[in-house]
């Protein structure tokens, strides 16, 4: 099938950012550098990992090994985030620094907060703190994770900076329709998390069977092609050599508006998968 792995988005901070990436959730130790190494050689020029998901080191040896292979660091953006128990300013400034010192590397693309734990109700102190790491070119783009638009307000109201990302958990069963209405409003990228659902997407609904069926394709690729058109930037994991290909291999076919709408009307307004409202979940 034809591709473009190469088409990207500009972001509002001027940068630009690959139209699809690659979680790295929860792959560590050798298999999991194995298989990240796999990832970029495969194509996937975006990495996203966390300081939660505890594999940054394995994700910057995984960086290493490609460039021993031809892909070198600057061709790739590597995202990360900062945990709940870290949005004190002072934290969150040394969460980066230790990010940076795990990977390997002096700047990360892309600084996210990875939820807003609003009881902690500190999201504003790192999110001043992020804004402070770009100056000091620590981070080249900062974003959010898990921001609803309230979420989004506040940190927008305190700083006057609009985030480059906020990445969420988007899926058939998950649209995200009013957020993604209010990303478009601020310029804001939209990210997918879990963008098969973790396997738990709709791969056998007749809208993604179908079309699937009609372009010769596999459903999770209609799914991440789904995400592609809706101009949300999916994130699958996978850590098999062949499936990681596969995710890869979207831009050789398009849906229909009629596909993309019979997709769209998969969703529910409780269609979360996991439970992860961000006005409730605490992720320390
Ligand atoms: N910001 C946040 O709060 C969150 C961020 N994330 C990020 O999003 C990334 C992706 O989300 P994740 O939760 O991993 O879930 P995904 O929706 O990416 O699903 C991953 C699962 O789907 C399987 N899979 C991958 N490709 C295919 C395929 N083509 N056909 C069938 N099955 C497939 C994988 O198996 P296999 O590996 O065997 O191929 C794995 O079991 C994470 O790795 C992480 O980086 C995730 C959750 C929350
Ligand atoms: O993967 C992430 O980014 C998360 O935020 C987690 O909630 C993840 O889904 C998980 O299960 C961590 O135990």
């Amino acid at each position: 099938m034809a591709s473009d792995i190469a088409q990207t988005h500009e972001l509002n901070d001027g940068t630009t950012i690959p139209a699809i990436g690659f979680g790295t959730y929860p792959l560590r130790g050798d298999e999991g550098v194995a298989a990240i190494t796999s990832a970029i050689t495969n194509g996937y020029r975006l990495l996203d990992t966390a300081v939660n998901y505890e594999n940054e080191a394995e994700v910057g040896e995984a960086i290493r090994r490609a460039a021993t292979e031809g892909v070198t660091r600057d061709e790739l953006v590597v995202q990360s985030k900062i945990p709940g128990r870290d949005h004190a300013y002072e934290k969150a400034v040394l969460s980066v620094e230790s990010s940076l010192r795990a990977l390997g590397l002096e700047r990360l693309d892309v600084g996210l907060i990875h939820w807003p734990n609003p009881s902690v109700g500190r999201f504003t102190e790192a999110w001043r703190a992020l804004v402070d790491c770009r100056e000091r070119g620590l981070v080249r783009s900062v974003g959010v994770s898990n921001f609803t638009p309230a979420h989004l307000a506040r940190i927008i109201d305190d700083t006057g900076v609009v985030p480059a990302v906020n990445q969420v958990e988007l899926h058939p069963l998950f649209p995200q329709a009013e957020l993604r209405a209010e990303h478009e409003r601020l310029g804001i990228r939209t990210e997918s998390w879990s963008p098969l659902g973790k396997r738990q997407a709709p791969f056998d609904a007749d809208p993604v069977a179908a079309a699937a069926s009609a372009h010769g394709v596999e459903p999770a690729q209609v799914i991440l092609r789904w995400q592609l058109q809706l101009g949300a930037i999916p994130l699958p994991k996978s850590g098999t050599a062949s499936r990681q290909k596969a995710n890869l291999d979207v831009f050789g076919f398009a849906l229909t508006d009629d596909e993309m709408a019979a997709i769209s009307g998969l969703g529910r307004s409780d269609g979360r998968l996991f439970g992860g409202d961000p006005d409730t979940h605490e992720e320390m």
